[in-house]
């Protein structure tokens, strides 16, 4: 078997939102189409990725470096032993060849995009949904029927108000959704309380809130904020200061009493692997948010999987960034905590099945081969003009 064609063309996710570091009002996304010479239902097996939310796209890094390495490749360094489906793990190997190790830069997020791509047709030639392949192959076997997601909001807008993020809110529960995340660190400290305690005040009892502070803190803010909010036991923290500032997580797991999230910009393995050393977090109750579509890909995630199994960590304490389909057959098949959501934003990309209702705070998969795109027609109907 072979791939015979790749197209990947950059398209438009922007959003007229703002959290506290950047606006999505120019944000862009590369959409891949792999097509193979296997034929399944009568027509060949065509692959799609794309990247998540908050990376610009890297059409330029895929078109100049990692898709003609994919491209040159021999058929035997990209397919299985038995030469019967792609091998992520060998295609991972060949786009990563003559790639220094760290800095990691944006090439993370254009390995991602691969990366997605191969695992949606590496599951549909095997006939299955990506949840089932993983739970197979890489997990305990067992499918998690429905998927813990929650809903992810409460960005800045202009002329948006109190009043305004309190009908945001209910508006996801009424959609089903149970919990909710919300900006903060893009106004004032006071504005930021009187923002929290607005939304504290619609949520019904078994409802909860997380806060997400984009990386914009520094050491005396995040904890001077950490103490403001710790009576509010919000599920989460979520990113108080620089991604990287591993002092700073630290410092602010001392002293914040309640679960702290981080991860969507961690983009690799040694990173993670630091982040997990040295930042003070708690396995018996923070959260990791690494997104594969940012970060080198699945290959790159199920690696991760493997060092927090090494130090200690379930699975079930990650729950990725990103809100798209990917992740949620990740959590799905390899018994994560769950999933983000953005209902609403960053649409086509994000969201689930069409006509999955959201229950509960849950979600479920639709039984079809590959990670799900086809069921999504909104976004299926996008994939389809990449080439074109
Ligand atoms: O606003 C963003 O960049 C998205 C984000 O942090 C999240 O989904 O947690
Ligand atoms: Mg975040």
């Amino acid at each position: 078997m072979k791939i015979t064609n790749v197209e990947v063309k950059t398209v438009p996710i922007s959003s007229p939102i703002r959290n506290a570091y950047i606006d999505f009002s120019k944000m862009t996304a590369s959409a891949i189409a792999i097509t193979t010479d296997v034929i399944r239902d009568g027509k060949p097996v065509v692959g799609y990725g794309f990247n998540s939310n908050g990376r610009y796209a890297p059409t330029s890094l895929l078109n100049e470096r990692f898709i003609p390495r994919l491209l040159e490749a021999e058929a035997k360094d990209i397919i299985t032993d038995d030469g019967t489906n792609l091998d992520p793990h060998k295609i991972h190997a060949i786009i990563m060849s003559n790639e220094k190790p760290g800095g990691h830069g944006e090439r993370t997020v254009a390995v991602g995009v691969i990366d997605m791509a191969i695992w949606d047709a590496v599951s549909k030639i095997e006939g299955k949904p990506l949840y089932q392949l993983l739970a197979e192959k890489y997990g305990n076997g067992q499918v998690d029927e429905k998927v813990y997601i929650y809903a992810a909001g409460g960005y800045y807008f202009p002329d948006k108000g109190l009043k305004e993020l309190q009908d945001e809110m209910k508006g996801y529960l009424e959609l089903g959704y149970k919990d909710v995340k919300m900006k903060v660190g893009g106004a004032s400290l006071k504005e930021d309380l009187h923002r929290i305690e607005a939304v504290l005040d619609i949520l019904p009892s078994g409802s909860g809130l997380m806060v997400d502070a984009n990386g914009r803190f520094d050491l005396k803010y995040a904890i001077e904020f950490g103490e403001k909010i710790k009576d509010y036991e919000l599920i989460w923290y979520e990113e108080a200061g620089d991604p990287l500032d591993f002092h700073l997580q630290a410092e602010l797991s001392k002293r914040y009493p309640h679960a702290i999230a981080t991860g969507e910009n961690i983009f690799s393995l040694q990173d993670a692997t630091n982040l997990i050393r040295y930042a003070g977090m708690n396995p018996e109750k923070d959260f990791l948010q690494f997104d594969c579509a940012l970060s080198y890909g699945l290959v790159e995630y199920l690696r991760i999987l493997e060092m927090l199994d090494e130090h200690g960590w379930s699975s079930r304490r990650c729950i990725p960034h990103g809100g798209h389909q990917m992740s949620l057959n990740i959590a799905a098949g390899l018994a994560l905590h769950g999933n983000e959501s953005y209902p609403g934003v960053f649409q086509p990309f994000g969201g689930f099945a069409d006509n999955y209702a959201v229950e509960d705070g849950y979600v479920k998969l639709p039984e079809v081969p590959g990670i799900g795109f086809e069921a999504k027609s909104d976004l299926y109907n996008l994939l389809l003009t990449i080439g074109k």
